[in-house]
């Protein structure tokens, strides 16, 4: 199975589709190719994207790939579309099984436990929730339903309590990995029981001893993994929708077990396939098993949310990214370029509102499957911008390029005027009252160092940052932000 590269990627027809007569392209995996979005209903789209497996806490690899299509989202919004967004929870796995097991606690608590950590690890990066967040074993009876179609169709079977679906039944297996039956092996990780051919993958898992089970015509069991998004993708957004997504590690067998079920069992599916690329710790994928990865909790501890989004949103979502301190610490001072100029043209212009369009360039560079790098430069090159007006003490012009600044960093989820940066989501009212409260302490820790009092000035920095603030100190004064 190959992964072009950004670098190869090719051109596109000629049909604009979009509200306002522009259109955005997509790299489909299926397609191998860029491709027009056609979307299924003028001025809506609806995108199905595999979510956590809650076995353990998120690593940022994981929220890689709910921040790639948080921003796919954000700029179908901004472009005008009416965007269904499901992002599912895998609450029932092996994995989840053995640690409970493990640990002697009910299968279930660890499913909880790490959904919330997920639902965090997405929020405090500033990712919009999906407009639902269905987990696995409230579809049972949907799952049920699906595998009677397809064990009437005869494109599944029953084998001792569980049920598998027959690959060469469906002649468009393997094609979104463009990979030949012959050349498969048998499923990687199950037992063949009752199996007719090695290759057939499980849909349903007989009931084992000690483990949970849910009753079905062919007897109690449990869902497997692909099963379940093919019922709970039917069940949200009907039997065809505008794009599937993940990361490219699901490409195989993932996504193609759940084509399999779907377009057997009558349903047209997805018709873009969108695949981000990983996070890597000396280039393998950052995961739990492999033991190399990082948790969004821990890196938030050391790293501003903000930085932390930047560092992992704005790289091309088809590119690897390399885990890299060094490449952190340098998003932390591009970011701060950006920041800077924000809050210098806030004290000197006041309140600022976003631009109601993004520059043309920006719009473009997103519009060319969401090519977030090269938007990116647009933002950096309308802050020098802004910059020099500063400089130049035209207000006027440093006003206007920070409403595009503001309509561009939107997109990006990483505006610092945004309420969800600044504290405002949490506490609205509350904000102006703290803001007072902390300007008032600052002013403070300022006569203590005009006093040349050094003690007392860091004693009050060392209280604000105990109290969970991050205080930045500029050449225009001291700024400070909610730490995650
Ligand atoms: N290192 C990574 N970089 C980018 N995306 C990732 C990474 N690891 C997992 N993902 C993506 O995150 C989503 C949720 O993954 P899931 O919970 O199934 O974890 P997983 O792939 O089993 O992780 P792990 O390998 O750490 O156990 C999937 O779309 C998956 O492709
Ligand atoms: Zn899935």
């Amino acid at each position: 199975m190959s992964f072009p590269a950004v670098s190869e990627r090719t051109g596109h027809g000629l049909t604009p589709t979009t509200l306002d007569g522009v259109t955005i392209r997509l790299y489909d995996t299926n397609a191998r190719q860029v491709r027009d979005f056609v979307p299924l209903t003028p001025g809506c789209v609806s995108i199905y994207l595999c979510g956590a497996t809650v076995q353990a806490a998120p690593h940022i690899g994981h929220i890689r790939s709910g921040l790639n299509f948080d921003i796919m989202q954000r700029w179908f919004r901004h472009r005008g579309y009416d965007v269904t967004f499901i992002r599912n929870v895998t609450d029932i796995d092996d994995k989840i099984l053995r640690k409970a097991a493990d640990q002697g606690r009910p299968w279930w608590s660890i499913g909880y436990e790490n959904e919330r950590a997920f639902s965090s690890g997405y929020d405090v990066l500033g990712c919009m929730p999906p407009t639902y967040e269905p987990r696995a074993t409230g579809h049972v009876p949907e799952m049920i339903e699906m595998m009677r179609g397809l064990i009437e169709n005869g494109h599944a079977y029953v084998a001792e309590g569980n049920v598998y679906f027959d690959v060469r039944s469906f002649p468009g297996y393997l094609e979104l990995s463009n990979q030949e039956l012959d050349n498969l092996r048998a499923a990687e990780g199950e037992v063949d029981t009752g199996k007719r051919d090695r290759r057939d993958f499980a849909m349903w898992k007989a009931v084992k001893p000690g483990e949970p089970s849910w009753e079905t015509p062919w007897g109690r069991g449990r869902p497997g993994w692909h099963l379940e998004c093919s019922a709970m993708a039917h069940k949200y957004l009907g039997g065809v929708f505008d794009i599937h997504g993940g990361g490219i590690d699901l490409i195989f067998p993932h996504h193609e077990n759940e084509i399999a079920q779907s377009k057997a069992y009558g349903d047209e599916f997805a018709r873009y396939w969108v695949h981000n690329a990983w996070v890597t710790m000396s280039g393998e994928k950052m995961s739990k098993s492999l033991g190399n990865s990082v948790l969004v909790s821990e890196m938030v501890q050391r790293w501003r949310p903000i930085v932390l989004r930047y560092y992992l949103g704005t790289p091309h979502y088809r590119s690897m990214i390399e885990y890299s301190e060094e490449a952190l610490r340098e998003a932390e001072s591009a970011f701060a370029r950006i920041e800077g100029f924000v809050q210098r043209v806030v004290e000197k212009a006041g309140h600022v509102e976003a631009a109601a369009e993004v520059p043309p360039a920006f719009a473009e560079a997103m519009n060319d499957d969401l090519g977030v790098p090269q938007a990116l430069a647009v933002v950096h090159t309308t802050v020098r911008q802004g910059n020099s007006a500063l400089t130049a003490d035209d207000k006027e012009t440093a006003v206007a390029r920070l409403a595009e600044v503001r309509a561009m960093l939107g997109v990006l989820g990483l505006d610092p005027l945004d309420p969800h940066w600044t504290g405002a989501d949490r506490g609205d009212d509350l904000h102006g009252v703290v803001d007072s409260l902390v300007q008032l302490v600052l002013e403070q820790r300022q006569s203590a160092r005009s006093r040349k009092d050094y003690g007392t000035a860091d004693a009050i920095r060392d209280q604000l940052v105990q109290a969970g603030l991050e205080i930045e100190d500029t050449p225009t004064g001291s700024r400070w932000t909610l730490r995650g």
